[in-house]
């Protein structure tokens, strides 16, 4: 990856510690290799600092019978080269976890190299120009190196997407390999995909944002919880959130200071404010009132729009609220309206409280929906309202699997894999 990516604004290279010069483990070879393709590489006994050095990468003709793993590695990296590379004593890939010649050769094909296979060598010409790449979706054949040397197509010239088709194959021995990539990549957030879910209360955005973002192993945005957090700290602080008191220029002021220094944290679906653990107060009704007459105050809204932006991460995120789509992903390539009759998001909303064995009125239930979907909708700021470009989800008569399907079938639609 040092090699590939070029220097940015502080940051040169990647280091790696725990293996280093002194290594005693074969695959050292590897740093030979890959200097002999252009790669600098420095280093200490246990640590190794690698960094672009020529560009494109030198073509090579190599005999990788000392690193016939690592050597896999190489071929990817031979779509960054100039000229043709030429891998050879490879014989032990044809019966590795797969066909590991086939393999590699029909999903570098993909990408739009020109590959020569033989029985023990590949050989790889790449991509001629940025506008020979093609977007591709890789298989991965349940090999963990073939996923984790494919993602490195993701740096193509032509910054087309690389899709890893099953990237928790890397599990049999680097299972947070992905995580540990996104975590010394650097994307463009413009470039990262967002799937925005707006719609009135109970309609299910929650539930269908997470599960969503699950089987995409996307990041998740719950911006309902922020506002939620907003009207749960101004009680901590003892500041009204009456709608009265909201409307007064400096109890806003204050009331945005508060939204711009909240202290959280957040860990999958557990939500602390305060290193206090907040998850179960934030869900109430009483929440989900207060979160909705603070939402309307400018000042909060603004205060939290950086924090909202920063979710947008590798690989992916998948938000829902009422703005997402209109106003603080205004961009996002998917965006759903999701919508339900108000007595079904009532009835929903009952058994939710039932279950958790919270008492429940189902007639003041639907009156406190009908009261918050008529304040969400109609303040002046970010009002809750279909993206005009949203694709709109009247889920009253899907179940859950039935609208997860949905979305994931409008995704694979919207994506350039559609064909693949
Ligand atoms: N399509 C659906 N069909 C039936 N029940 C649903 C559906 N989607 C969500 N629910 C249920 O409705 C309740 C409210 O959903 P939730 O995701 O909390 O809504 P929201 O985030 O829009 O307020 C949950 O108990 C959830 O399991
Ligand atoms: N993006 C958002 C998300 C929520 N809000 C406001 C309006 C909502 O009534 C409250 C609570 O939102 P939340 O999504 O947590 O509520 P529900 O789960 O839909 O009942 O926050 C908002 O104004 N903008």
């Amino acid at each position: 990856m040092g090699a590939l990516a070029p220097a940015s604004p502080g940051r040169d290279g990647i280091t790696i510690e725990g293996v280093g010069l002194a290594s005693i483990q074969g695959d050292i070879r590897f740093v030979e290799a890959a200097r002999l393709m252009g790669a600098q590489i420095t280093g200490e006994a246990n640590r190794l600092h690698i960094r672009r050095g020529r560009w494109p990468l030198q073509a090579i003709e190599l005999d990788c019978n000392h690193i016939p793993d690592a050597a896999m590695t190489l071929a990817v990296m031979a779509l960054y080269a100039d000229g043709t590379t030429t891998l050879r004593n490879i014989a032990s890939w044809r019966v590795k976890e797969t066909d590991r010649i086939v393999a590699m050769a029909t999903e570098c094909r993909k990408l739009g190299a020109t590959v020569e296979e033989g029985a023990d060598f590949i050989r790889i010409t790449p991509p001629a120009t940025p506008a020979h790449w093609r977007a591709a979706s890789i298989h991965t054949y349940d090999d963990h190196r073939v996923a984790m040397c494919f993602s490195l197509a993701a740096f193509n010239p032509a910054s087309l997407p690389v899709r890893i088709e099953d990237p928790k194959c890397v599990a049999k021995t680097f299972p947070d390999y992905f995580e540990a990539l996104f975590d010394v990549c650097q994307a463009d957030a413009a470039r990262i995909p967002v799937i925005c879910i707006d719609g009135p209360t109970a309609s299910g955005k929650g539930t269908l944002a997470a599960e969503v973002a699950q089987r995409l192993g996307y990041h998740l945005l719950d911006s309902g919880a922020l506002y939620r957090l907003v009207g749960l700290a101004a009680g901590k602080a003892g500041l009204s959130t009456a709608e009265d008191d909201l409307r007064q220029p400096d109890q806003a002021q204050r009331l945005g200071t508060l939204a711009a220094g909240l202290q959280v944290r957040f860990d999958g679906p557990r939500i602390w404010l305060d290193s206090v653990e907040v998850s179960d107060a934030l869900r109430s009704e009483v929440a989900g009132m207060a979160a909705s007459r603070v939402s309307a105050v400018p000042e909060v809204r603004a205060a939290l729009l950086t924090l909202q932006h920063g979710f947008r991460r590798l690989p992916g995120l998948v938000a829902d609220g009422r703005d997402m789509g209109t106003v603080i992903f205004p961009d996002a390539p998917l965006k759903v309206y999701l919508t339900a009759s108000a007595e079904q998001r009532a009835q929903r909303r009952y058994k939710q409280l039932i279950s958790k064995g919270i008492a429940a009125n189902i007639d003041s239930l639907l009156a406190d929906l009908e009261k918050r979907d008529h304040r969400d909708s109609s303040r002046a700021h970010a009002p809750l309202k279909p993206a005009e470009d949203a694709l709109q989800l009247d889920n009253s008569g899907l179940d859950v699997e039935q609208s997860v399907q949905q979305v994931l079938n409008w995704w694979q639609g919207k994506t350039v894999f559609s064909g693949n």
